[in-house]
């Protein structure tokens, strides 16, 4: 579905990514995780096309993702920040009609006959009837996630980029959130793709990860492989133990207290 090709993008002197080579294929879920500066952020611009990469491309369904019209790449591909929404006066119903964007025809009205069912659905699968006629402004920082998971949801993308989509939400809201993109994906074969801080959400829900180091790949493959003590200690120079998830064994971290000596740039 999206195909990194040796992809490379400086800022300056500033090397972000180098020879970057990765595959995500339909309905996969992938984390990308890595150290404040690796390059994820870098990465998910240059996939949702916002910037352009210095040498390599990046291909959507093997089309270059630069020769995607505005609107045909929406109706593909979406993306979610760490503070999806701004606190603004739009309610929750026009903020979701506002993720129609790419179904609407030159005078703004829905080209689906079915826009209104979607929306409502949409609202329900979100818990936010309730919410509907309320300003953002009025919300909490997790309403106000939940509703731009809603406005994503009504562009009815194949693939979801998340740029730390969780940032801002305590742990009930995280996994909430987690929870409805992992259902959507089941039941659209959606393609998520989340860069992530927290690696035992991470390794919770992802079934690949991209481990990124100072814009190189360290690692790609499912969170038993990656997620492990030496790779910890290597990309993030922290100690700490693996253990089995009870419930289904996912890798899980327990942080030991101290540091290592060892800086990230003298490895
Ligand atoms: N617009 C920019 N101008 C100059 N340098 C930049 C720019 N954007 C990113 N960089 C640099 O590129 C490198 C990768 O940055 P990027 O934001 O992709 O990292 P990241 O892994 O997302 O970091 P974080 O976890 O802190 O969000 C860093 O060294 C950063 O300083």
């Amino acid at each position: 579905m999206l195909e990194v090709k040796q992809v490379s993008k400086a800022y300056g002197k500033q090397q972000a990514l180098k020879d970057i080579d990765w595959k995500v294929k339909q309905g996969e879920f992938w984390g990308v995780i890595g150290p404040n500066g690796s390059g994820k952020s870098t990465l998910l611009n240059l996939l949702s096309g916002t910037e352009m990469a210095d040498s390599g491309e990046v291909l959507l369904l093997d089309k270059p993702i630069r020769s995607y019209r505005r609107k045909e790449l929406s109706r593909r591909l979406a993306v979610l920040q760490q503070d999806g929404l701004p606190p603004v006066s739009f309610t929750v119903r026009e903020v979701l009609e506002m993720g129609r964007y790419p179904f609407q025809n030159w005078r703004g009205a829905d080209m689906d006959e079915h826009a209104e069912h979607i929306l409502e659905d949409i609202m329900q699968r979100l818990d936010l009837t309730s919410l509907a006629d309320r300003p953002l402004s009025s919300l909490s920082g997790g309403q106000r996630q939940r509703a731009a998971l809603g406005k994503v949801m009504a562009q009815q993308p194949e693939i979801i980029l998340l740029d730390e989509p969780t940032t801002f939400l305590d742990i009930r809201y995280q996994l909430q959130f987690m929870e409805l993109v992992e259902s959507w994906r089941q039941q659209d074969g959606l393609t998520v793709i989340a860069v992530m801080h927290d690696l035992n959400l991470a390794s919770l829900y992802c079934d690949a990860l991209l481990v990124l180091d100072r814009g190189h790949v360290a690692g790609a493959g499912c969170p038993q492989q990656l997620i492990t003590p030496e790779l910890i200690q290597r990309i993030f120079t922290v100690n700490a133990y693996s253990v089995p998830h009870p419930d289904h064994g996912e890798p899980q971290l327990l942080y030991r207290k101290g540091l290592s000596q060892t800086t990230p740039d003298e490895f």
